[in-house]
């Protein structure tokens, strides 16, 4: 049966698009079984308040950083503020980088505005590419091979990494990405050849998003269906009978570390909206693993035209979002950040001191990202 999907790609009536897809279905995976079950192991232990978690990265990972020079940098970023957020609790830190996938976008609108032009909005260079121009707008299905490859690459140099960190616990890195184009995620499902089980081979940890999250939609059956660790966002509309169906499709044998919920409710909702989400998830008896996202619910339009969130109101989200689960009696494992590897002035705080200081190096492909400085003090004030 098809299932509603929200915010596919229009690619599926051009005739090349079959080849694309039987390509892709054959392609080996990118991930093996045994990384996704040595994530989920780690999220488990998270969910018993036994380890923090740190996910971070780009909103939208480009082709062109699918190199080991920028990947090594980026793997750099995480394991500073993995080890920051460590010392400051006393606790491993699985870690996760917005990596390897995270090449599709979700839009709130189907067109954007570009330096005065109207045009078809960017979806992440697996669906179309960022500049200003129709052409480049166009919805291309052979984008879905550019992006495996890139995934590939970028996997590569994450294992050359690992292999150099040695070996220690268990905490990653992993790579994490949105599940959002069905076509991508559906030709990459494999099943486990040792158990039979399904997995998704484009990622160790797959989340849904905000925008897709709907019970009876394709996002929610597909990440149903498939084994290892899934994450998926809570906004400020998802009521508590919401999330606990959720729950039920995404969390069906009630294991921990198999369901990460991602928490993006703004600063002003989250105090509110969320005990009563926690209390529901927690008497329905699903150990999730609880991440604060402080920064979808907190995008805002810059004088400047661009888009900006303020260091102050993420880590009032933040800090929300600890008292309230630490208020319930559970773990707030940890944050979900979209932060880059260089020093962006793409968010305002710490060194980027106004709106008008967003200009300097605002080099972001999607959401605006914080840099590595103010992560580290979103990670100092929160925890
Ligand atoms: O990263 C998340 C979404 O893709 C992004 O916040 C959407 O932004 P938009 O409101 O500009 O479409
Ligand atoms: C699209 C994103 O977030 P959300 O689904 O929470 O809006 C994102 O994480 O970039
Ligand atoms: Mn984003």
């Amino acid at each position: 049966m098809t299932l509603p999907a929200a915010q596919q790609p229009h690619w599926r009536d051009l005739p090349e698009f079959d080849l694309i897809e039987a390509e892709l279905a054959g392609a080996l995976p990118l991930v093996a079984p045994s990384e996704i079950r040595a994530a989920k192991s780690a999220l488990a232990v998270a969910a018993a308040g036994g380890a923090r978690v740190l996910q971070i990265g780009d909103c939208a990972e480009s082709f062109a950083d699918a190199n080991r020079a920028t990947t090594g940098r980026k793997l750099r970023t995480l394991a500073d503020l993995s080890g920051r957020l460590a010392a400051r609790t006393g606790q491993e830190v699985a870690r996760f980088g917005r990596m390897a996938g995270q090449y599709a976008k979700p839009r709130s609108s189907p067109f954007e505005t570009v330096l005065g032009r109207r045009l078809p909005s960017f979806r992440g260079e697996l669906v179309n590419g960022p500049a200003p121009e129709a052409a480049d707008r166009r919805h291309d299905p052979a984008r879905m091979l550019r992006a495996y490859d890139a995934a590939a690459a970028v996997l590569r140099a994450v294992r050359a990494h690992r292999s150099r960190a040695g070996q220690g616990p268990e905490t990653g890195p992993w790579v994490a990405h949105e599940a959002l184009v069905l076509d991508y995620e559906n030709a990459l499902l494999r099943a486990d050849p040792h158990t039979g089980e399904l997995f998704l081979a484009s990622t160790h940890f797959p989340w849904i998003g905000e925008r897709t999250r709907g019970l009876g939609q394709a996002h929610v059956r597909l990440l149903g269906a498939v084994t290892g660790p899934v994450g998926c966002k809570v906004g400020p509309a998802a009521t508590p009978e919401t999330v606990v169906r959720l729950c039920g499709l995404l969390d069906r044998h009630r294991e921990p570390g198999r369901l990460t919920l991602i928490v993006r409710m703004g600063k002003d909702a989250m105090r509110t909206a969320l005990p009563p989400i926690v209390s529901a998830v927690h008497s329905a008896g699903h150990p999730v693993v609880w991440v604060s996202d402080p920064m979808h619910g907190n995008t805002v339009a810059a004088k400047t035209g661009q888009k900006t969130r303020h260091l102050s109101h993420i880590i009032q989200e933040a800090t929300a979002f600890r008292r309230v689960l630490e208020e319930a009696g559970q773990h707030a494992a940890g944050l979900h950040l979209e932060v880059a590897a260089t020093d962006v002035t793409e968010c305002v705080g710490g060194p980027v001191t106004d709106e008008t200081a967003l200009r300097a190096r605002y080099e972001t492909l999607c959401d605006p990202r914080l840099s590595p400085e103010q992560a580290l003090e979103v990670i100092d004030s929160v925890f």
